[in-house]
């Protein structure tokens, strides 16, 4: 039961046949099979699978994190695969804007000084006007100079969501954006990434176990055993846990 997703011009991201090897011999791990996908620009697409299913091995993959062992990665008309040290260095500071469940801030730096960080890194001038959106959307304007000790989870949270978006990336890489987060700051986080496709046509990519975060996606694509399995086109948290019980009941039924 190997889905192809369909073939899409205006991928921000594409997967061809991406295969996945993790070690040798008796220890060799086979994380992906064979996977093709693309990612449509504008769109908010969750990854979904058990756990061992390959989500963090695709998405890494896919942000030039982790080399793929055969198949295809691009990033807008960037091929991935085949990059050098240098050109992956780019493609991440230039292309790609990363979420963390562990918010992955700079204690010494406070909230302004973070997310202008991999701006100032790359020698370019934040857009003040684009600057100020993103502050006025994740409601951060009064806490600028604050330094992540000084605040909450949801809020440190928030500043790295302003990190990904501020420099306009191809996509965005959320990984479990909201696993260290209570319900209302993960909403917060979810509603605004929601905004930051549906109001200023951003890219996301996000990795989660959870059926409600998921349901803030436009599309969500399901892994198992390292291969795309099913998608779901408008997803509800209800249609989201249908399909991964489906899923997790064809596991069992496959041991
Ligand atoms: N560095 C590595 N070396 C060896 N095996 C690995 C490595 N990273 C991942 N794996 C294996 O590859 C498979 C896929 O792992 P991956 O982390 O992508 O799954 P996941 O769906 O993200 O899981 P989880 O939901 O638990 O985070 C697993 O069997 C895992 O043990």
């Amino acid at each position: 039961m190997t889905a192809t997703v369909a073939s899409d011009t205006q991928a921000a991201a594409r997967a061809r046949d991406v295969w996945k090897v993790y070690g040798t011999g008796e220890a060799q791990v086979v994380a992906l099979r064979g996977v093709s996908a693309e990612f449509e620009r504008g769109r908010f697409t969750a990854i979904m699978g058990p756990s061992g299913s390959g989500k963090s091995t695709l998405m890494h993959c896919l942000a030039g994190l982790d080399a793929v062992t055969r198949g295809t990665i691009e990033i807008g008309d960037t091929t991935v695969t085949g990059l050098g040290d240098a050109g992956l260095t780019k493609l991440r500071r230039d292309k790609v804007g990363f979420i963390f469940q562990q918010f992955n801030l700079l204690p010494t730096l406070s909230a302004k000084e973070n997310i202008l960080l991999p701006l100032s890194i790359a020698g370019r001038k934040p857009d003040q006007a684009w600057f100020d959106t993103v502050i006025a959307t994740v409601g951060l304007g009064d806490r600028l100079g604050h330094r992540p000790s000084q605040l909450s989870g949801g809020q440190q949270q928030r500043v790295a969501c302003a990190r990904a978006l501020v420099s306009r990336p191809e996509v965005v890489f959320a990984d479990e954006p909201t696993g260290n987060l209570d319900s209302r700051s993960g909403a917060e986080v979810l509603g605004f990434l929601r905004r930051s496709v549906a109001e200023y046509g951003q890219t996301i990519v996000m990795v989660t176990h959870d059926p409600v975060a998921a349901s803030y996606a436009d599309r969500v694509v399901f892994l198992a055993d390292g291969q795309i399995v099913s998608e779901l086109v408008e997803p509800t948290p209800e249609t989201v846990l249908d399909t991964m019980k489906k899923l997790d009941g064809a596991a069992e039924a496959g041991h």
